[in-house]
């Protein structure tokens, strides 16, 4: 009798992950080789990659861990080529990445500048209980984007650009209001202002309550969301709150003092750098890092607004109250951010004042604020008939919004009206405001057939956009995949030899460098070490010779010069020079610690420097020209230093030392410590942006 012969046993478990490692290795092998990236190509490797993953983690251990032997079959060696493979396919698609949600910044773009960089909306407040019955026939009869008035057997109809009727939901207000905050994101600067008569629900738009939250409560949510999302991208938010009041300027987060004793609030003026960046000197910017940070800040602001009791409103806001959130995004490979303003703007309210009988403060308030909204409107209006003079200075209010007013930056009007006949006067004088705002005096109001055209545009870019951002949140999932299989890599490596065994369980692993506390805080040190994250003025984004050294040459960190108080006369502190941390701005714990001097430049050894020197109005104001001095310490370098005009057309010029526009670039005193200190003179370039650069430790004094 035959006895069959029995197949050799193997170690079935061992010999599934060979097989599979194997799988995964040849895989690896091939996604090096692919050149050109596809979704679909994409979408496949990560599945397979997802099973394997899945499949090396379920094998036979009663554990998740992987025993050392595991690293020992599969050679260091394997496991760092795999991880250089993991790396460059990353890279990829990060550059993919990067692509495809600049082309989706771009449609956004475009498809908000179809709908109009200034939009004027009209929210229509409903009949309320308070005050008497409501008349059977309401004065204002809101129709699709069209008011009409009737008054005195006339009637009058004004076209907006949408109407919100009496029913519309705050949901339905933000709805118009949810892509401008994207486009802020995006780097835009946004302004979105309630405007109305007293009494007529601005501040009920804005802030809402607590059913109902406003504009206000709903961009802080939607903001810190969406920042959340993407983890190729890193945001730093600051929060700041001002109300402008009788013609004068108030930070709302700072405490007014209660005793003769205490120190009154530093005085808020408006400053303008060369390339037009506006910043408020002396305000309070808290660095702001979930949504309910800021709300808290909200609400200690919103309490110190100044209000009072009217004849047509309760709790009357008797100033202009400006918040503004300053976003600085950092893409993954790029050290300098795209920095960008939120505005939201709750004007006081505009009033006839004959007919609210104000007398005494009540009547200067209202006089001042008349005043800046008329500026208001004199601004909007030049700027839609693109007037070579835009007045901005006429009013504070205008000032202050001057960089974030205009070509590039996203505006909306909410004006809001009653439909209660007995404002019939004030709601004339509202939508006159808005006509002038959308500038449709000017003949603007396109002709059927180019609403038509226009519409069947933006249904174009809504599908274009819509497809961007499939694809975004699709390249997006796939990184997260890639950069948890690196972490897995690296795990691997990192165990060898010295805990025998090495646990690669979801959630022992890191998480990705943009949800990492400990990565950012350490990243944010960084730039506030650097000076970049608070007050840094819009001039100061990357430069394109920095971002191409970036890339070749490792660790890049800038600085710049903060804005001086007046009674400073020369910059002699380091805090205020070279560590960004402003003069009477609050701080955080870690910019105190920087202006204690902890955690500063001087502790980085850092390989390549690159600082950005700049000036402002202010600097100039009380500093002679020729006192315009940088001094930059070198420990053992003195002739590597290279000055750059980032004004030169072309981009980018180098500018020899010896060049008319830098005075002098010289290795000067030599100190007790051997370091060569160049100084640079920027005397005759101060309305110039320039990047200097240079090797070594740097010391900015
Ligand atoms: N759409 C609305 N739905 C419900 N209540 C509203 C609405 N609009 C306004 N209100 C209510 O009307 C009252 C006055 O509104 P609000 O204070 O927002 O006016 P305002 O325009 O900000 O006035 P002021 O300029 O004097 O500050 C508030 O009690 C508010 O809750």
């Amino acid at each position: 009798m035959l006895i069959p012969k029995e197949e050799p046993r193997l170690d079935e478990p061992h010999q599934l992950r060979k097989s599979l490692q194997n799988l995964r290795t040849s895989i690896q092998s091939l996604l090096g080789s692919k050149q050109d990236l596809t979704f679909r190509w994409a979408e496949s490797v990560r599945f397979i990659i997802e099973d394997i993953s899945g499949d090396c983690e379920v094998p036979d251990s009663p554990s998740s861990s992987v025993p050392l032997d595991h690293i020992q079959e599969q050679s260091r060696e394997n496991v760092e080529e795999d991880l250089y493979k993991l790396e460059g396919e990353l890279a990829k698609l990060r550059a993919v990445l990067k692509e495809e949600e600049s082309s989706r910044r771009h449609l956004h773009n475009k498809f908000l500048d179809l709908k109009g960089n200034v939009r004027v909306f009209c929210r229509v407040k409903p009949f309320l209980d308070d005050r008497q019955p409501s008349p059977a026939v309401p004065a204002v009869t809101p129709a699709l984007n069209q008011l009409l008035i009737s008054a005195a057997g006339k009637k009058k109809a004004f076209q907006l650009d949408k109407v919100f009727l009496p029913a519309s939901s705050q949901e339905d207000v933000f709805a118009e209001i949810g892509p401008l905050v994207r486009s802020a994101l995006d780097g835009h600067n946004v302004c979105v202002f309630a405007y109305g008569q007293t009494g007529a629900g601005k501040t009920f738009t804005m802030e809402g309550s607590k059913d109902s939250p406003g504009i206000v409560p709903r961009t802080l949510d939607l903001l810190f969301h969406q920042s959340s999302l993407d983890s190729n991208k890193h945001y730093d938010f600051t929060f700041s709150m001002l109300e402008l009041y009788m013609g004068s300027l108030r930070d709302l987060l700072v405490p007014a003092p209660r005793r003769i004793s205490d120190s009154s609030p530093k005085c808020l003026s408006i400053q303008m750098d060369p390339t037009g960046a506006v910043e408020v000197e002396n305000l309070t910017e808290y660095i702001v890092k979930d949504v309910n940070e800021a709300s808290q800040l909200y609400v200690i602001g919103s309490r110190a607004r100044a209000t009072a009791r009217t004849n047509s409103n309760q709790v009357s806001s008797r100033s202009h109250c400006l918040i503004r959130i300053t976003m600085a995004s950092y893409e993954h490979s790029c050290e300098y951010p795209v920095l960008s303003k939120l505005w939201l703007i709750d004007l006081g309210g505009s009033e006839r004042l004959l007919k609210t009988d104000a007398k005494g403060q009540i009547l200067e308030e209202g006089k001042a604020i008349n005043l800046s909204l008329s500026a208001l409107g004199d601004v909007i209006s030049a700027l839609q008939k693109r007037q070579s003079h835009i007045p901005y200075r006429n009013s504070k209010l205008t000032q202050i919004l001057r960089d974030s007013l205009g070509e590039d930056a996203k505006t909306v009007m909410l004006v809001h009206v009653s439909p209660r006949e007995e404002d019939v006067a004030e709601t004339m004088c509202t939508l006159s405001f808005a006509t002038r705002a959308r500038g449709i005096h000017l003949g603007k109001e396109l002709s059927l057939s180019e609403k038509e055209e226009r519409a069947r545009l933006m249904d174009e870019l809504r599908k274009q956009l819509e497809e961007r951002e499939s694809n975004c949140e699709y390249l997006r999932g796939n990184i997260q995949e890639l950069e948890f299989l690196c972490r897995k890599k690296k795990q691997m490596l990192l165990g060898d030899g010295k805990h025998g065994m090495v646990d690669c369980t979801r959630d022992h692993l890191v998480l990705p460098a943009a949800t990492n506390p400990v990565q950012n805080s350490d990243k944010k040190e960084q730039l506030y070490a650097a000076g970049l994250v608070v007050g840094r003025p819009r001039f100061m984004t990357a430069t394109a010779s920095s971002r191409l050294k970036g890339r070749s040459e490792g660790c890049h960190v800038g600085c710049f010069i903060t804005r001086q108080s007046k009674k400073t006369t020369k910059p002699k502190h380091r805090q205020s020079m070279g560590l960004g941390c402003r003069r009477g701005a609050k701080v955080s714990p870690l910019d105190s610690n920087l202006a204690n001097g902890q955690g500063s430049l001087l502790d980085q050894k850092l390989p390549h420097i690159v600082t950005h020197v700049g000036s402002d109005t202010k600097l100039r104001a009380h500093m002679s020209e020729s006192k315009f001095i940088q001094r930059l310490a070198f420990p053992g370098i003195s002739n590597n230093v290279k000055v750059t005009d980032m004004n030169a057309n072309d981009g980018v010029r180098e500018l020899h030392p010896s060049s008319r526009q830098v005075a002098s670039v010289k290795s000067s005193s030599v100190s007790q410590e051997q370091t060569t200190k160049p100084v640079i003179r920027a005397s005759s370039i101060m309305r110039r942006r320039l990047t200097v650069e240079c090797s070594g430790q740097i010391t900015v004094f």
